[in-house]
């Protein structure tokens, strides 16, 4: 059996609807064995982040070492790095175990409001880390903050992502997850010579908990199994959209995406 292994370096969501849960969920729907290193743990639920504690240093650096030294991912991913001092570390590590495909996403805020990125940590998120990416993946205020101005209607956005391009990520996608009309949501993927436009149907729900860390997730394991960048990222969109739509309905806030969802309607059940 010939099966990809996939690599999320994030913080933890005991609420299982964002983090490395759903990341490892993510994979494991789309037939990649999946393995994690935790950054920081966050206790959470749909109605807040209740506490972050970050992980000691030298228990991140054990575990990227032992996943190095042992296993060969194909695509990794970020998402929560908390503090400057990870991503540095994260940066280094990347290069000395020679991971490809990383695709960047760049958590700084729950859904809630809560940081889960400390303010001086988006410098070194642009200087150490940007550069080795392969894609990077923020919404509309994570661009804003990366490239430092704001973005108020979709050609913003397009030089949002040609700018981060310039920063030194082969590829930018932002997410319109946070753009404030109704109708369609549309994700703007800039590949350094063109635009793609990926444009679904805003559904109106709370349920919208990890869509971020789900999405670039879907698209990390769909590197690993040696897609091309748009197939990717296509496949990715379709299984966000079904895990958006089928509502779980769990919490009384932010409630989870269903991961279940994508996989159910490729084999025809509801
Ligand atoms: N209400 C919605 N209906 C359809 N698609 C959505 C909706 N909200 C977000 N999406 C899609 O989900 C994906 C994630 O986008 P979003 O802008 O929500 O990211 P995010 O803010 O980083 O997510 P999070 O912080 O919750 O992990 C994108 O593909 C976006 O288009
Ligand atoms: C560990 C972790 N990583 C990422 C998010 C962002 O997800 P959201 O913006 O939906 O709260 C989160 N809440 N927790």
């Amino acid at each position: 059996m010939n099966i990809a292994q996939a690599l999320t370096i994030a913080g933890s969501d005991n609420g299982g609807g964002a983090g490395i849960q759903a990341d490892l969920k993510t994979f494991q729907e789309l037939g990649v064995y999946g393995m994690t290193v935790i950054t920081a743990i966050a206790a959470q639920n749909t109605t807040g982040v209740q506490g972050v504690f970050p992980i000691d240093y030298d228990g991140i650096v054990q575990q990227l070492d032992s996943t190095g030294a042992d296993f060969q991912p194909r695509a990794v991913k970020t998402g929560m790095l908390y503090s400057a001092e990870i991503i540095r570390l994260v940066a280094a590590k990347c290069q000395q175990h020679s991971w490809s495909n990383l695709v960047i996403d760049p958590v700084m805020v729950a859904k809630g409001g809560a940081p889960l990125l400390q303010q001086e940590a988006v410098q070194a998120l642009t200087q150490d880390l940007l550069p080795l990416a392969l894609l990077i993946t923020p919404n509309i205020p994570e661009a804003e903050l990366l490239i430092g101005r704001s973005i108020r209607n979709l050609s913003e956005r397009e030089e949002a992502a040609k700018q981060l391009v310039q920063m030194g990520s082969t590829y930018a996608l932002i997410k319109g997850g946070h753009d404030p009309g109704s109708g369609m949501v549309i994700d703007v993927l800039y590949d350094g010579h063109s635009f793609h436009y990926l444009e679904n149907l805003r559904v109106m729900t709370r349920h919208t908990h990890g869509t971020g860390c789900t999405f670039s997730a879907a698209i990390t394991a769909e590197l690993a199994k040696g897609s091309p960048i748009l197939a990717a990222v296509t496949t990715a969109r379709a299984f966000i959209q079904a895990a958006i739509e089928d509502e779980l309905g769990f919490g009384t806030g932010h409630g989870p995406t269903n991961h279940f969802a994508y996989q159910r309607r490729q084999r025809g059940e509801r």
